[in-house]
């Protein structure tokens, strides 16, 4: 395979902090359509490896390649621009605007929160609203305050509002951390569905719900790639029940 097979191409990625190699050589391929779940002990690097591939924080070398095009110079916007979302742990939405709002202004038109509230509604908007809400499974709550929404739906909301910008690659931190049976079953139903047509990539600690959802997972150990593979593969391999399933 070539490069230009995969949506997204890590090669010899290092990062230090003072001296310190968080991610280190490390060397990953994604392709379209695909979910990929990162696994491995505290402080293996996973955060950091997404931190790294949303401009958050900068390489000290490698290659990060996205649909063919180096990613590791540009500035935060630009990568997003580019069509990474990524979603960090703790919900970042505006509590006090409606899950319409919320929606609203999370597509991508350049303006604000306070000139999008007083810009015409114009169809191509509430369509691509609609069609989010429909997918995130909260278009009963549309005028609700997000505020007033439960943990789960608010980690949803989240989702729906990097999906209004249509990424190619959507990259998620812990999604299903404090959620409910349920709300964990209903999740893994919503990433199987917003996978299609996307990539993503997906942290999680939680070992059924990421047999459940995972095509390929890669776990992470000192800043390198342990091992890579099925979930049935990784979990037989001793090296990984060593590090981690073990514990
Ligand atoms: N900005 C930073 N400055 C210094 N050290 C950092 C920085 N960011 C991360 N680290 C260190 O890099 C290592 C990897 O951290 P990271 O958060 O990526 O691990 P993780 O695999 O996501 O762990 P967890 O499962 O606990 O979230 C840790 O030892 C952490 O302390």
């Amino acid at each position: 395979m070539t490069n230009t097979d995969f949506v997204l191409s890590v090669e010899d990625l290092t990062v230090s902090f003072d001296g310190f190699k968080a991610i280190d050589s490390l060397n990953l391929y994604v392709d379209q359509n695909e979910l990929r779940v990162i696994i491995g002990p505290n402080g293996a690097g996973k955060t950091t490896l997404l931190d790294l591939i949303c401009g958050k924080t900068r390489a000290s070398a490698g290659s990060i390649k996205f649909k063919n095009s180096e990613m590791t110079k540009l500035p935060e916007y630009q990568i997003v621009r580019s069509g990474i979302g990524r979603k960090f742990q703790t919900p970042s939405i505006y509590e006090n605007l409606s899950v319409f709002q919320n929606l609203e202004v999370s597509f991508p038109r350049g303006r604000g929160v306070f000139g999008a509230l007083f810009f015409k509604r114009s169809d191509e908007v509430k369509a691509q609203v609609q069609a989010v809400a429909a997918e995130i499974g909260l278009e009963a709550q549309l005028d609700t305050e997000a505020g007033l929404l439960s943990h789960g739906q608010k980690q949803w909301l989240e989702i729906g509002m990097l999906l209004m910008q249509d990424p190619e690659l959507l990259m998620l931190d812990e999604p299903i951390a404090g959620m409910s049976v349920r709300e964990r079953e209903l999740t893994a139903e919503l990433l199987q569905r917003i996978c299609k047509g996307r990539a993503m990539i997906v942290i999680e600690h939680d070992m059924e719900f990421v047999k459940r959802i995972a095509d390929k997972v890669t776990v992470m150990h000192q800043g390198k790639i342990l091992a890579e593979g099925s979930m049935e593969k990784v979990q037989a391999d001793p090296r990984v029940i060593d590090v981690y399933l073990g514990h």
